[in-house]
Order: C-alpha cells, then sequence, then structure tokens
C-alpha cells in the first residue's frame, strides 16, 4: 500500500509577472509503500529541498496532488495540520535540532509528553527505542554532553518514539564524521527492517545512500532515474555512483 504518493507536483517560487521565477519542481511524481527505506539524490538545486519541505507540510505545491497515509495534509485546517504532523511525520535534520535546556531522556519523550501518553507506555517506548540505538547509557546527559553521534541518534528516537507513518530526513548524515553515519545509518536500517518504519531520506552521500532500498534521483525538479538494491549493499554503492556520473551537476567532480 502506498504510504507516500505525489502526483504532478510542481513548485514555482516567485510571483508571476514580477522578477524571475523558478520552477523548483516540475510535474513530479513518487510512490512510496509501506516500509521502503527511499532515498532522493540530485545535483545541487534540483528541488530535493523544496521536495521534502512540501513533503513535510513546510511549504506548499504550486499545483499537484500529495498523499499521506491516505490524506492531503494541505487541506486540512492549521490546529488539524499540527496533529498530523505530530502523529504521521518524523523528523530527522543535519544539525540534529535537540533541545540543549533538556536531558536526551526529555528530547526523546517530548511528542508522547505532549500527547498525554501514560508515564508507564511512555517509558516501554523509551526502552525500546533506545536499546535499538544504543544510547540506554546516556539518557540522563544533557545534549552538550554527548558526541556528534550520539546526538543524531537522540534525534532519530525522537523523531520514531511515536511511530510515525514516515521518517523524512535531510541531510542526516551532514555533520556526522564516517563512524557515526555508519552507526547511523546502521541503525537507521534496522529500524526499517525490523519496525517496518518507511523512510525517506534526501542525501548527498552515495555512502549513506548505500543503506536504502531504493534511491530515486531528480533533475531540474523531475525525476530522472531510480535504483533498486537487488544485491549487497557495496555493489549498491557502486551503482550509486555510476548514476550520479551520469546525472552529472557536480556529482561526477566528486567521484
Ligand atoms: N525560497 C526560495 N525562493 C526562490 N527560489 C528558491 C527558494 N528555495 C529554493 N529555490 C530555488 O529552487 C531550486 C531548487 O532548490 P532546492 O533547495 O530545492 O534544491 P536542492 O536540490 O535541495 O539543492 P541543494 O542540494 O543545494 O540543497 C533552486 O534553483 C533554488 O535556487
Amino acid at each position: 500500500m502506498a504510504v507516500l504518493q505525489t502526483k504532478d507536483l510542481s513548485k514555482i517560487y516567485g510571483s508571476k509577472g514580477k522578477g524571475i521565477s523558478v520552477k523548483a519542481l516540475d510535474n513530479f511524481n513518487m510512490n512510496i509503500k509501506e516500509g521502503e527505506f527511499v532515498g532522493i539524490m540530485g545535483p545541487s538545486g534540483s528541488g530535493k529541498t523544496t521536495l521534502l519541505n512540501i513533503l513535510a507540510t513546510i511549504d506548499s505545491p504550486s499545483s499537484g496532488e500529495i498523499n499521506i497515509n491516505g490524506e492531503d495534509p494541505y487541506r486540512l485546517k492549521e490546529d488539524k495540520l499540527t496533529i498530523f504532523r505530530r502523529r504521521n511525520l518524523g523528523f530527522i535534520f543535519q544539525d540534529f535540532n535537540l533541545l540543549d535546556t533538556l536531558s536526551v531522556k526529555e528530547n526523546i519523550i517530548l511528542p508522547l509528553v505532549l500527547e498525554g501518553l501514560l508515564k508507564k507506555e511512555i517509558e516501554k517506548k523509551l526502552d525500546e527505542i533506545s536499546s535499538i540505538l544504543n544510547i540506554k547509557d546516556i539518557l540522563d546527559k544533557r545534549t552538550y554532553e554527548i558526541s556528534g553521534g550520539q546526538q543524531q541518534r537522540t534525534a532519530c528516537a525522537r523523531a520514531l518514539i511515536n511511530n510515525p507513518a514516515i521518517i523524512l530526513a535531510d541531510e542526516p548524515t551532514g555533520n556526522l564524521d564516517s563512524k557515526a553515519s555508519f552507526d547511523l545509518m546502521s541503525s537507521l536500517e534496522k529500524i526499517n527492517e525490523k519496525r517496518k518504519a518507511t523512510i525517506v531520506m534526501v542525501t548527498h552521500d552515495a555512502f549513506a545512500a548505500s543503506f536504502c532500498r531504493r534511491i530515486i534521483m531528480i533533475k531540474d525538479g523531475k525525476f530522472f532515474t531510480e535504483i533498486v538494491k537487488d544485491s549487497n549493499r557495496q555493489i549498491f554503492f557502486k551503482e550509486i555512483l555510476d548514476a550520479l556520473s551520469l546525472l552529472g551537476g557536480g556529482y561526477n567532480e566528486n567521484i
């Protein structure tokens, strides 16, 4: 079953007639099934952030349709949209976005406290997610007392604790070293496999992308191609690099 669908999604920045307008997304179609782990890649300026912001309901499309877990979020009023977001979407950002006045545990359980869940239920969910992400030992620490990798795993736990329909990740390894990237991506892979979590991740990093099961490449706001993992991660990594070199737009120089 598709948990996320876009149909002829377009986004034009800049008002008609005044100055230059930019078509950031151009009739973009995408279909993501429950339990998929999908990477979105493309050259700088190809529309990845625009797409993610629209899926995150932060920015509205100029035209086209979007369906998340059976609803078009852009048809909801603001108060319903806030609840929709909290229940259906989990966010992981490049810069972690943790609250440094709170402990690791308080950061993670925040969405459940907002939902008004019972303490016992909160503790059970906290225990489950912190074991998967290997952060049980640091739950009482402040966020400035832990490493970047631990901060990102904390942010992941917060995004996942209430089992959202979709996890949206924007360059989650962008601020991590290679060991922390490996740990984070292994955790996301495990969460995808064990909890059937649906993950959509924008990344420039072919190594991080190799943990996904499908990569959608976009160029100039349009679907360019997609590749599906049908062997091991090392082979998929090479296939991603090959596809990126065809895509051009600055990727070729990095290979
Ligand atoms: N708020 C805005 N106003 C006007 N143009 C914008 C705005 N945001 C993005 N754009 C333009 O839309 C296009 C797509 O931008 P977007 O940020 O989605 O690309 P991207 O693929 O995420 O790039 P990067 O990899 O560099 O982050 C670019 O041409 C960009 O300059």
